[in-house]
């Protein structure tokens, strides 16, 4: 029996942990609309295509709510979708492949909420509010860890006993979805080839780098969660376990996985705002601290990642903070000045595509993070082999 949205749209849902992007694409994988709720729990707002409509989303629910009326409103019910598709932040072990959501996948990401608790959660939340809107919608999820499974062994173990490894306590990496389409899209956008040794920075509310060699991920800086390597907007990133372990005796499980995951990074250090934005315009030396630390961490990791690939020959910035602050990016090529990379100050100024000046023996570019797109082609390939619908 035919579904009335046969012929309809793919809906893609991106829940991050401050926002929820969503975009609409046709079956050719052409753009219909897009739009995100961001500053969840904050100063938040819903942009729906190019109108902004001030909300208040103390949730991730009540987002989502929003995102369906106004997409319902627009003609976008849930009942005229051919397909929704989501991207699920932990995959664990077995989900490396983009997956049609049966009981047993739904089960899986349930399974691995402990490992991404700020992520997971959501996702889970939005597959199962649209199974309930529209029960033969068929949904689809792509997974942020599966762009890593090409990390050699080195890179993904922890220094453990292999029985400790064999329980899943290893690294992952995440924004993968982010980096997988960076590499689709850097040739077509630049007009330049891939370079061999990329050092992509996803620099979000979540914030992590990659090291990319011949277009695959080698290494990493958020591991077993997304709570590894660099200062994010409310998370700690790398600390000694030691010093969690002290925490967890003193204060509670719970407690200190409240604190790392969502009372420290920016929010902790700057003493209340987790968001880059509002905090370059604070101006405060709390505030100027918090800043410093997340550019002066970045650019330790990168020298990490760097180290990974031996050598860098591009530098390419994405994500929310990526994307749209020349201050951070300023500051972050400043701190890796060694490698090469230098940046032309009206190019930095506009957000340009290429950001570094010809002389500059490391280009530096933009590339906007392309994550809803990845999942609808995901999703259409699915679709295309002929899962159920
Ligand atoms: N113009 C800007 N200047 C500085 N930071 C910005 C700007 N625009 C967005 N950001 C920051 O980007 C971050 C959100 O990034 P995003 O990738 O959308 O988050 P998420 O991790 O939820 O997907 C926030 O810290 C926000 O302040
Ligand atoms: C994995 C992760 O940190 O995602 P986001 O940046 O969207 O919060
Ligand atoms: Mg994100």
């Amino acid at each position: 029996m035919s579904r009335p949205g046969q012929q309809g749209p793919i809906l893609v849902l991106n829940a991050g942990s401050s926002s929820i992007k969503f975009a609409l694409f046709d079956t050719m994988l052409s753009p219909i609309l897009s739009g995100m709720a961001d500053g969840i729990g904050g100063a938040s707002q819903l942009r729906i295509a190019d109108t902004d409509f001030p909300q208040n989303l103390p949730t991730h629910e009540a987002a989502l709510s929003a995102i369906l009326t106004g997409l319902g409103q627009l003609g976008f019910q849930a009942s005229t979708l051919r397909a929704a598709a989501h991207r699920v932040v932990h995959g664990g072990k077995n989900l490396t492949q983009p997956s049609q959501i049966t009981p047993t996948i739904r089960q899986r990401i349930q399974a691995n909420i402990p490992l991404a608790p700020l992520h997971n959660p959501h996702n889970l939340a939005a597959i199962d509010t649209l199974a309930k809107l529209a029960p033969d919608l068929p949904q689809f999820a792509s997974f942020d860890t599966a762009f890593h499974a090409t990390n050699p062994d080195v890179a993904t173990h922890y220094a453990v006993p292999q029985q400790i490894t064999d329980r899943g306590i290893r690294r992952y990496g995440f924004h993968g979805l982010s980096y997988a389409s960076l590499v689709d899209l850097f040739p077509d956008l630049t007009s330049t080839p891939l370079p061999a040794r990329v050092l992509a920075l996803h620099l979000g509310n979540g914030a992590s780098l990659c090291a990319i060699k011949d277009g695959r991920s080698v290494a990493t800086t958020m591991g077993y969660s997304p709570l590894e390597g660099l200062t994010m907007g409310t998370r700690a990133g790398s600390l000694d376990a030691n010093a969690v372990l002290r925490l967890v005796e003193e204060d509670g499980l719970d407690v200190t996985r409240d604190l790392l995951n969502s009372k420290s990074g920016l929010l902790g250090l700057s003493n209340g705002t987790s968001d880059m934005r509002a905090l370059l315009a604070q101006g405060t030396a709390q505030a100027d601290f918090a800043i410093e630390h997340f550019c002066y961490w970045a650019a330790r990791h990168a020298g990490s990642m760097i180290a990974a690939m031996q050598g860098v020959d591009a530098l390419v910035f994405t994500g929310g903070i990526g994307e749209n602050s020349p201050e951070i990016r300023r500051r972050i090529v400043a701190n890796l000045g060694w490698t090469g990379a230098g940046m032309d100050r009206a190019y930095n100024q506009s957000n340009a595509l290429r950001l570094s000046p010809q002389t500059s023996r490391t280009p530096v570019w933009i590339v906007p993070a392309q994550e809803e797109r990845k999942i609808a082609a995901d999703a259409l390939t699915l679709l295309a082999q002929g899962a159920r619908f």
